[in-house]
């Protein structure tokens, strides 16, 4: 299948920026947005409009925790609040997306400019996740670390789909991006624009034009879809580690799926199939965006494959 010139959200996972979750330097994130520009620019190259989202779990907990630390050995540096947390990790990782998606168009002799916009995602107040804390963020820790953390700093912790214990933190669903007028005007003039980083910050309506942020993170994914609604896109790329998304997974009765409806996923999604925290808002959000208006198409690959993944050849497409 060749696509269409389409409008196309990326919603890009923690792989796309860190390759070794252990490896959180600054310069080692550089190196991998690098490698993840290709894949969008082979989109971009196509003649595609592309909208940039990413996530922001291990930056913006690693945030936290050097402010935290920096706050127990000096009590003059006062501990950030989560919500500036949030907007300072969408300029970290914006930044380097900027340099590497600019410099790998420049290398194919692309004339177009990027730009990553500070995005607040309105919440309500009343969302049920502020009650249940779901969102994992941070590093990854051994269960022994983990009951250290809980019984010192007070920290909600839970195991991420076999991969170690995180922190985890409110994760409200996105009802409005803020600057999503702006985001549509850049696209419209042919720009490429980064967008909802980490979720997008999180912020109350109060009124008046005030924006209260709340200490919160919005799934990337859920934020993704609503500006994908938002700036009447085609498609909702969500690009992970794994290939295609699975069912029985990590048994040996593992099966991968190539194309779902939105009947059979609601089906998986019953009989618990997708990890929460993890593959379930992605398949969730998948959903959503088709569901929305006839003819949206979404696509859950590996960001290796993204190239393939939309020509129809690999990954899981969710169909209405
Ligand atoms: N049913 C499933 N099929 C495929 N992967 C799954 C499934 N359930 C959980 N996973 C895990 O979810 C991961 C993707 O979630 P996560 O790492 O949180 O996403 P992100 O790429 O956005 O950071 C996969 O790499 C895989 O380990
Ligand atoms: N905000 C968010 O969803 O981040 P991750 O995708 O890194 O978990």
């Amino acid at each position: 299948m060749v696509l269409q010139k389409n409008r196309i959200v990326v919603a890009l996972g923690g792989n796309a920026l860190q390759a070794d979750p252990k490896d959180t330097r600054a310069e080692s994130q550089l190196i991998t947005a690098k490698e993840t520009a290709k894949p969008i620019v082979d989109l971009i190259a196509e003649g595609h409009e592309v909208i940039i989202a990413h996530g922001n779990g291990p930056q913006v907990g690693q945030l936290i925790a050097t402010y935290e630390a920096a706050a127990q050995s000096n009590e003059n540096i006062p501990v950030m609040p989560f919500p500036e947390c949030g907007a300072m990790s969408q300029g970290y990782i914006g930044y380097h997306l900027q340099q590497a998606i600019r410099e790998e168009m420049f290398n194919r002799g692309l004339e177009k400019n990027i730009a990553t916009i500070v995005t607040q995602v309105v919440v309500d107040k009343k969302d049920e996740g502020f009650q249940n804390p779901t969102k994992p963020v941070g590093s990854f820790f051994s269960e022994e670390e983990a009951k250290v953390l809980i019984k010192e700093k007070g920290y909600t912790m839970k195991e991420d789909a076999g991969r170690g214990w995180r922190r985890v933190v409110a994760s409200p669903e996105p009802v409005d991006v803020v600057e999503a007028p702006i985001v549509k005007t850049l696209v419209e003039a042919g720009h490429v624009v980064i967008t909802v980083g980490g979720g997008g910050v999180p912020v109350i309506d109060e009124g008046k034009g005030i924006l209260k942020g709340v200490p919160a993170v919005i799934d990337k994914d859920f934020a993704s879809e609503k500006i994908a609604e938002m700036l009447e896109a085609d498609y909702l790329i969500i690009l992970t580690a794994v290939e295609k998304v699975a069912i029985h997974f990590n048994t040996p009765q593992q099966q991968e799926l190539s194309e779902i409806t939105v009947t059979e996923a609601k089906q998986y999604i019953e009989e618990g199939h997708f990890a929460p925290g993890s593959m379930l808002p992605k398949v969730k959000a998948a959903m959503k965006f088709v569901e929305s208006k006839a003819g949206r198409r979404s696509l859950i690959t590996s960001l290796e494959k993204a190239k393939e993944g939309i020509e129809g050849k690999t990954g899981t497409i969710i169909t209405q």
